[in-house]
């Protein structure tokens, strides 16, 4: 009898109380624990809040191939869904994916170094407080600076007492 391997998905470590870092582990776009993930390491830059950026610099290789030579269309997706996605936190925020639209401007290569940046818009008040939808942008590029790839999102945050109530913690600081 075979039985599946829960563990290298859901460790025991997992169990009980887990932050929101823990859980993240095994993003597939971050996650250093998940051995399929895209294992994606940002650079933030805040030093200009109104404008704060996340930067990665990646090379991948034929497990994710779509056209030949060529990203798949999902996986630039999901790239850059990461890498605005990485915003949310040097604005103090949890928040999930609302809507994003894409251009796929060029076909994006495998085996070559690129850069992937996000970047903050703005995050529109309500009633005085910050409010609860928070506009990104971001870019593949080749080195020399051409844009592959170009995505604009809605995140909307996410309220901590629905993680409480999942049993999930929020972020260290
Ligand atoms: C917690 C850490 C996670 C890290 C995640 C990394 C990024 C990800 O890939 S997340 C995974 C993909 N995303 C998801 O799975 C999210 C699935 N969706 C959901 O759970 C819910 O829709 C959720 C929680 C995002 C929002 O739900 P809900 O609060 O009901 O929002 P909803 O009312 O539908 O929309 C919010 C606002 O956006 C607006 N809106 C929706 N679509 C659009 C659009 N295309 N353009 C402009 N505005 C829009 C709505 O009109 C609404 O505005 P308002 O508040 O003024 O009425």
């Amino acid at each position: 009898m075979t039985t599946p391997d829960t563990a290298r998905h859901t460790p025991n470590s997992m169990d009980g109380n887990p932050t929101i870092d823990e859980r993240a582990n095994h993003c597939f776009g971050c996650g250093p624990a998940n051995p399929q993930g895209l294992h994606l390491a940002f650079t933030t830059d805040t030093s200009n809040p109104e404008a704060i950026t996340a930067t990665c610099h990646f090379q991948l290789d034929r497990m994710h191939e779509g056209p030949p030579g060529y990203i798949h269309g999902g996986i630039v997706a999901a790239l850059l869904d990461e890498a605005m996605s990485k915003l949310n936190r040097p604005l103090n925020v949890l928040a999930m994916t609302r809507h994003m639209e894409i251009d796929y401007l060029r076909p994006v290569p495998l085996y070559q170094p690129l850069v992937l940046i996000g970047r903050h818009l703005n995050r529109p008040a309500k009633d005085g407080t910050p409010g609860r939808k928070l506009f990104h942008q971001a870019e593949i590029q080749h080195p020399d600076g051409t844009v592959l790839a170009r995505s604009k999102g809605l995140f909307i945050a996410i309220d901590e007492k629905l993680l409480f109530a999942a049993g999930i913690t929020p972020p260290e600081a």
